[in-house]
Parts: structure tokens; sequence; C-alpha cells
């Protein structure tokens, strides 16, 4: 039996795209292990699957000053020695790795090794994580065109993204229920991203009560964002994270406003939602959401706001805009392209671990 070892962590983007792979790499036959951080959200979502979970020390490595550049250089060493051990004993024949940075030490300590490590960068520009990785891969893939140039010719490979299957078959009512709405106003799902996002928060929590005049809105506003002011709002509800029921909501959303992480937004794309994405800005990040939004604006799949021009009113706008021309959206995202990506990469990951 083959055994893969799957890693990539520090926010649900870079472990949503693993989890989409396991039903497939199950079919397959691959006895499947994931390397994660001691307590980051990849613990928690994958330890609930079944899939044997081990820890390492993880480490940020920043291009800007921080405190914590002195200690966390020592964590990552400490990470490689650990991911090291853990590899003698696993012996995978592959590693798949979603970046971030806990996936840095396995994917180095796999090099050491001699296993080969497959990479997916899901942005259009690759993230300080996986660029310190890619020269110890044997494969990349890119869920954009435009990321391929800025990859090592003969490794990069266009394949998309993988997304999970179950969002596929959510249940409208089942998502009006768990939310308590009901079945005659449309629905608006807010989600800042697997963290949240206070900015999207505020403009979304400024203008409640206009949106709620012609909106149910369900808010996924991240760990520790919930305000209990609006607890008792009729038509507004907020969750800090939704695990299973998310593929019942995104069903039920009309039309939904998102920041313009790679994965969540080729999943608005593949599930056909009209959507306004407000990006995270450029001053917070190396503008890779910038990037994924003006790509998706121009193909004609989403609104887009940026922070700079994001308020209240400009949101209120832009949901009332889009919600009008939803049709058209739909009509255009209908039209795209999209590869079944995980058979893609289930096909790379059989090859490579011949
Ligand atoms: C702040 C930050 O570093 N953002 C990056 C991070 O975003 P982030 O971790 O937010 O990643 P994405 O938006 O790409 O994906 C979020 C994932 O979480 C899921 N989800 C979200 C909320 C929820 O309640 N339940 C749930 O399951 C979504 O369905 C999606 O699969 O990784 C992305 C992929 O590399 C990058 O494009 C983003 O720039």
């Amino acid at each position: 039996m083959k055994r893969i070892v799957l890693t990539g962590g520090g926010t649900a983007g870079h472990v949503t795209p693993n989890i989409a792979l396991l039903p497939a790499l199950k079919r397959e036959g691959y006895d499947i292990h994931y390397i994660g951080s001691y307590d980051g959200i990849e613990k928690t979502l994958i330890e609930e699957l079944d899939i044997p979970y081990h820890g390492i020390s993880s480490g940020k490595l920043r291009r800007y000053f921080d405190p914590k550049n002195f200690s966390d250089p020592f964590k990552v060493m400490k990470g490689f020695f650990e991911a090291s051990a853990l590899l003698k004993k696993l012996k995978p024949d592959v590693i798949f790795s979603k970046g971030g940075f806990v996936s840095v030490p396995v994917v180095l300590a796999a090099k050491g090794k001699k296993i080969p490590v497959i990479i997916h960068e899901s942005d259009m520009t690759p993230g300080l994580a996986n660029k310190i990785s890619i020269p110890s891969a044997k494969k990349v893939c890119a869920n954009f065109p435009e990321t391929v140039k800025y990859l090592p010719e003969g490794k990069a490979i266009l394949t998309g993204t993988p997304i999970r299957q179950e969002l596929f078959s959510g249940n409208k009512i089942l998502g009006l229920d768990f939310c308590g709405f009901n079945r005659s106003k449309p629905v608006l799902l807010v989600v800042g991203g697997s963290t949240g996002s206070v900015v999207v928060n505020e403009a979304v929590r400024g203008v409640l009560p206009k949106l709620l005049e012609k909106f149910q809105v369900v808010h996924l506003c991240g760990k520790d964002k919930l305000d209990n002011k609006y607890e008792n709002m009729q038509g507004y509800i907020q969750f800090e994270y939704i695990k299973k029921e998310l593929s019942d909501l995104l069903d039920a959303a009309d039309v939904v406003v998102s920041r313009a992480g790679a994965n969540a937004i080729c999943e608005l794309l593949a599930l056909r939602k009209p959507n306004i994405l407000i990006p995270l800005s450029a001053a917070s990040s190396r503008g890779d959401q910038i990037l994924n939004a003006e790509s998706f604006e121009r193909q004609g799949y989403s609104y887009v706001v940026k922070e700079e021009t994001l308020t209240p009113e400009s949101l209120l706008k832009a949901v009332e805009t889009v919600y009008e021309k939803r049709a058209s959206y739909i009509e255009t995202m209908t039209e795209s392209k999209l590869n079944n990506s995980i058979e893609t990469i289930i096909h790379i990951i059989k090859e490579v671990s011949l």
C-alpha cells in the first residue's frame, strides 16, 4: 500500500484543498497521514476526519519586523527535526503540500530523505512558504494560468484547485432552517475568509438595517468576532466558522460577500454564486487577494469592492447591483471551463509516487 503525507496549515485555505483530495486518495488505496502544527486550525479540521495527525513545531517566516522574528526561526528548525523524525518513521512514498508555514520544515525534511514532493499553489503569485519550498519539489500545481510564469519550467502544471465535493450537495431548505430563516426573502451570505475579517464585519454591520429590508443575512464572522449586540436581530444570524453545514448555507445563498482567498473564490465560481469580493489590502498582505479578485472581475464572475472604497454604503450598492444582475453573473460563471482538479492532481500524485 502506498503512503502519502499531506501537509499545510495556518489558515483553513491551506487545509480545505487537502480535505478535498481525501475521498479520491482513499479510493486509490493510499494510506494517508497529515503533518501540521500542534495547535493550528489544521489539527481541528483533520483530526475529526479520522486521519492520523502528527504535530510539529511551527514558526512564521516574515518579511517585516516583528519581535517573534527572533524566536520563530528556532521553531522552524525544531519543526524540521521533528518532521525528519516523523518521515523516517512513516516512510511515505510522496508528500503533498498545500503551503503555509508549517509545510516548510516538512518539505525540506522530505528533500533530505529524497521523498518526492508535490506542491499546490492556490494564489496567483506563490506565497513565501511555497517560494522556499518550490526548489525542493518535483511538481508544482497551479490554480491560475498566470501563476505558471512564476514557476520553474518542467515543474509547473496548471491543475486548478481541488474543491470539497460535499459543497455541491447542499440543501437550501436545510440551510434556511439552520439559520431560522423564512422561505420568502433572499439570503445574503457574508464570509470574511476562514479567519473572519474585521473590515468586512464592520461594513456589513454598519448597513444591517438597510440590508435586512431586502435580505436575510447569514454572517460567518470569524473566531472571537461575534458581536452579541446583534444576537436577537430578526433575519440576521452570525457564526464564527461553519464546518458541515457550509454546503447548505451556500445552497441557500442568493448572493455572497466574501474575501478573495483563492479557495473561497473558486468554490463560489464552481457553485455559480453571484458574489462581491473584498480583497485583503496590499498594506496587510502581499496583494495576492487583489490579483485574485481582479482576475475574477475581468472574467465577469465577480463584483469587486476594494478596501479603500469599502463603506457600508458602497457595500449596500454592490449587493443590490449584484442581486439585480444575478442571472447574468450566473450565466457568465456557467461558461467557465472549470476542470475537475481532483482527478488531475490524483493522477500527478500516482505518477510521482510510482
Ligand atoms: C489572511 C490570509 O492569509 N488569507 C489567505 C488564506 O485565506 P483563507 O484561509 O481565508 O483561505 P480561502 O479563502 O482560500 O479558503 C477558505 C476556506 O475555508 C472555508 N470556510 C470558510 C469559512 C467557514 O466558516 N467555513 C469554511 O469551511 C471556505 O469554504 C474555504 O475552503 O489562504 C488563501 C489560499 O492560499 C489566500 O488566497 C488568502 O490570501
